[in-house]
């Protein structure tokens, strides 16, 4: 069996490296494995091309390979938008994912903390470890992965401009999610660990964005009355928008912000999870800062939920038969058109990454069926 093992020093607290020597390998050896290679990331992109460059290495009957990523989620992203490019044949592969990140969305969703806090270090250490705990099991389990590909269309009249495709694993929003991880990746110097992102929220809390969003069947809606998904016509979501972030594979985003709490690892859809100020009826429509800044404690009380189990999605508005704060639905995909002009609605994030739709252009997203890639998680 073909191994591969590839940590990202840069990722997280840059210790991915020294963890890699003092603990992934000594654990392998003592199971009698030894890597085919161990390689480090040493720029951005160059995961994808160490991963393809070991596909090519290898006779043709290894149908499946193993690697062991020791890293955040943005460079498996990197590596699985690698293969889907990629024109060659390739085999299987099996991921043991090995945390090294900041934010760890895929590997926390598939490995949650226990609800109560354990504060033993013993269990972070066991957790940190649980996937290639899976991978060197007598009895190994895996979990597919599901593929959205998000594309960026140009305005029909920019004839020569051609879309732009990405793949994403975990996360594609635009809204404040998205605002957030762009305004975020400046702050990574200063503030290494999480505390990036709520700052970043803090600078973007009153900002709303002026969009037309279209779920693709089929469309599903949660409903808290009775927990449930009820099947929906066409979901047409007018504007404006607070959040617009969907999920596939991953139900939280940090350890404890868990913020698409029905998603589930190998479900082939997406979670999508929707905040539109104007169905606050407590609002006179006005808009304006005063009407933003007291949503944006609602929204921050609501959202807030996602730190405790994700009760934000059975948040209702007050009065009798109060709907729900947060629209939750399940879909294939989602069209996102912004309004030309308001220039925060024109992004959009993939796993992290940053994208802009050209004015007059928009955003479609599709959970991918039936693509040449098999993927699957030690999990
Ligand atoms: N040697 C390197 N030097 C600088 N950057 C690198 C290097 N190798 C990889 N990278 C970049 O590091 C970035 C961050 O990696 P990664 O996403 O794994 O960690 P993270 O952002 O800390 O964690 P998470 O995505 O879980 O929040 C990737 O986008 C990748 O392009």
């Amino acid at each position: 069996m073909s191994l591969l093992v590839v940590y990202n020093p840069a990722s997280g607290n840059t210790t991915a490296g020294q963890y890699t020597t003092s603990t992934v390998l000594p654990l392998l050896a003592e199971h009698k494995l030894t890597p085919t290679k161990i390689a480090s990331t040493e720029h951005p992109g160059h995961a994808g091309t160490i991963v393809l460059d070991f596909v090519a290495s290898l006779p043709e009957k290894d149908t499946t390979i193993t690697v062991v990523l020791i890293s955040g989620d943005g460079t498996l992203h990197e590596i699985v938008n690698a293969l889907y490019t990629a024109q060659t044949p390739l085999p299987s592969i099996r991921f043991v994912l090995i945390p090294g990140g900041t934010a760890n969305a895929l590997h926390t969703s598939f490995f949650p903390p226990p609800s109560s806090p354990a504060p033993e270090v013993q269990g972070e250490d066991s957790r940190r470890l649980a996937s290639l705990h899976a991978f060197l099991s007598p009895t190994p389990h895996l979990t597919p992965l599901t593929l959205a590909s998000t594309t960026l269309f140009p305005a029909e009249s920019a004839s020569a401009a051609t879309p732009t495709s990405v793949i994403s694993l975990v996360v594609a929003s635009t809204a404040l999610h998205a605002s957030i991880l762009a305004d975020s990746e400046a702050l990574r110097a200063s503030h290494p660990g999480i505390e990036r992102f709520k700052l970043a929220a803090d600078a973007n809390a009153t900002t709303w964005y002026r969009a037309r969003a279209r779920l693709l069947p089929p469309v599903a809606r949660y409903a808290p009355a009775t927990r449930e998904f009820v099947p929906v016509a066409a979901a047409e979501l007018a504007g404006p928008f607070a959040y617009f972030l969907t999920t596939t594979n991953a139900d939280r985003l940090e350890p404890a912000f868990r913020i698409a709490p029905l998603q589930r690892p190998g479900l082939a859809s997406m979670d999508v999870v929707v905040v539109r100020p104007q169905r606050d009826a407590s609002l006179a429509g006005a808009a304006d800062e005063a009407e933003r800044t007291r949503f944006k404690e609602r929204l921050w009380g609501v959202l807030g939920g996602a730190y405790a189990d994700g009760a934000h999605v059975d948040a209702l508005y007050e009065g009798d038969g109060g709907d729900t704060v947060v629209e939750y639905f399940r879909a294939a995909g989602w069209e996102w058109e912004p309004e030309s002009g308001d220039e925060k609605a024109h992004r959009v994030c993939a796993d992290g990454t940053i994208f802009t739709i050209p004015n007059g252009g928009k955003a479609v997203s599709t959970v991918l069926n039936g693509h040449k890639l098999d993927l699957a998680v030690y999990a």
